[in-house]
């Protein structure tokens, strides 16, 4: 049986690569063929493009903005609509459970292009009146005007949900987008061109090219002379290759890059709600989330007590296929990446670390053999300056240890080169507001994770990203401002 293709969308029409370059695309469940992938050259990349240059003098480029933004709600109701089919192309390229991808990567891709249309509806305008020497004054106002096209670079830990993060800003303020989603999912950013035809958007408005980044589609896409911005979200390294990409031609980018964020749990939290609170973030999405906490301070009373509990919680769930109800934990989502987290398991292990639980990988039976599964794995008893507690693992592990004093809680917290998120648990409100003011991150919740309102701004400090986005932050990077003065 001849295999199903994954395409580019240009111009609201599937393509194949013009020259012949396929790749596999395989789950990491258990390594089957998911879909043979349409790379694109040169030719393609730069048919995106021009598609793209070309809607935005096109009807796209006319429509009143309250005609948009209805068009975008229809993009948002098109795939509730095809919810099924959404979740089945998530889980075959990332073997996240059904559960998880049910309840957040699909909802959020639907969401985000909802909450972005209302944002950009509801953003109030710059007003200035001047004197002038005639005394008859002159009216400054600044217009927002959509930046151009816009380069989209999607990582794979939650692709469709990362991906429309940045589509739906950057279409609601009346740009266009090329979108290239990470070679190991490549399937819901293809499915969504269905989706915007469907629903009436004009085409070279989404466009959608597949490929890896090097010498492929994502270094092609950066480097094309005609792209207005880049809006990435991936590894540190990437973005550092992408700001060389555009350096030449001074684009702006935004840039969510990664993170090696902390935990800090005091004596007198919620002690059942802050365990399970970190076993989401040290696990969840087989914790491939880069909001997730690799290292966790717990204060010295409770520290054995609490390094038990979430050892129970984490031994309690199932590792598994993605369709069973019961399972928690998928697969890694590949057997390279899986080759870096057990090297990272190596290194623990070498160091000299007490392993709490986990640390290789699960049998999961002959028939999953083939997939990239990773026991979740706690450590204790590492010293600071260990790559293990100081470099982004990116996989279901975290390093625990107990701290005697606030002070200290921070100054751990903050001794990193990354600066995306925090999680604190704590019930004492005046430490909790004096904590959260003093972690160098992007965000920084309270007894909670992951809990987000999209109008908050959203980024990371240090290596961890640059500038913000989320709710009227990311018409600051999807606009330019244009300012009229006219004399009275
Ligand atoms: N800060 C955030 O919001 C956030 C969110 C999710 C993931 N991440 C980070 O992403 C990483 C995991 O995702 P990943 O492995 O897909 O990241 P990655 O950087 O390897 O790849 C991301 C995307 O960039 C492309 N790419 C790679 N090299 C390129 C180049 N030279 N030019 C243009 N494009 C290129 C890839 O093909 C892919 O589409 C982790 O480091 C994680 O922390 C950050
Ligand atoms: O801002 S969000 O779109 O909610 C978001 C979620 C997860 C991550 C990290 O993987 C980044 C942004």
């Amino acid at each position: 049986m001849t295999p199903p293709t994954t395409l580019n969308f240009i111009g609201n029409e599937y393509l194949a690569g013009g020259s012949d370059r396929w790749f596999d695309n395989r789950s990491p469940v258990d390594g089957s063929l998911v879909s043979r992938v349409a790379e694109a050259g040169p030719a393609e990349v730069d048919a995106a493009v021009r598609a793209a240059r070309a809607a935005l003098g096109g009807p796209w480029g006319r429509m009143p903005l309250a005609q948009r933004a209805q068009l975008l709600h229809a993009v948002a109701d098109e795939i509730e609509r095809r919810f099924d089919d959404f979740l089945q192309a998530e889980v075959a390229d990332t073997g996240k459970p059904h559960s998880l991808a049910r309840r957040l990567d699909i909802p959020r891709g639907a969401a985000n292009f909802k909450v972005f249309a209302d944002v950009v509806k509801n953003v109030p305008g710059e007003f200035f009146e001047m004197a002038t020497p005639d005394g008859k004054g002159a009216l400054n106002y600044a217009l927002r005007v959509p930046k151009g096209v816009i380069a989209v670079i999607a990582p794979w830990n939650l692709p469709l949900l990362l991906m429309t993060w940045k589509v739906a800003p950057a279409l609601a303020c009346g740009n266009t987008v090329v979108v290239k989603p990470s070679e190991e999912t490549p399937s819901t950013a293809a499915l969504l061109g269905e989706v915007m035809k469907t629903v009436g958007v004009p085409p070279g408005v989404y466009n959608v090219v597949h490929g890896f980044g090097p010498g492929s589609a994502g270094e092609l896409l950066t480097r094309h002379a005609d792209i207005d911005a880049v809006t990435f979200t991936g590894e540190t390294g990437t973005g550092a290759a992408i700001m060389r990409s555009v350096a030449d031609r001074v684009r702006p980018v935004s840039f969510e890059l990664g993170g090696k964020n902390a935990g800090i749990v005091f004596a007198d939290a919620d002690f059942d709600a802050a365990v399970e609170g970190i076993a989401k973030a040290a696990f969840e999405n087989t914790g491939q989330v880069c909001l997730g906490t690799e290292r966790v301070y717990v204060e010295r009373p409770i520290f054995e007590r609490f390094v038990q509990a979430l050892k129970d919680k984490v031994e309690g769930w199932q590792i598994g296929r993605p369709d069973d109800a019961a399972t928690v934990l998928g697969p890694l989502i590949s057997r390279q990446h899986r080759e870096k987290v057990l090297g990272y398991y190596r290194l623990a292990r070498e160091g000299g670390a007490t392993v709490v639980t986990g640390g290789g990988v699960p049998d999961v039976g002959s028939d999953l053999q083939d997939g990239a599964w990773v026991q979740p794995t706690i450590w204790t008893g590492l010293p600071e300056d260990h790559p293990v507690v100081r470099e982004e693992i990116f996989g279901p592990c975290c390093h625990v240890r107990p701290f005697d004093t606030e002070e200290e809680a921070v100054r751990l917290a903050n001794d990193t080169d990354y600066g995306l998120a925090c999680t604190v648990w704590t019930t004492q409100l005046q430490r909790a507001h004096r904590v959260a003011s003093q972690i160098q991150v992007g965000i920084c919740w309270v007894n909670a994770w992951f809990l987000r309102d999209l109008r908050t701004p959203f980024g990371g400090s240090k290596l961890s990203g640059i500038g913000r986005e989320g709710g009227v932050h990311s018409l600051e990077f999807y606009t330019e401002l244009r300012n009229v003065c006219v004399k009275l």
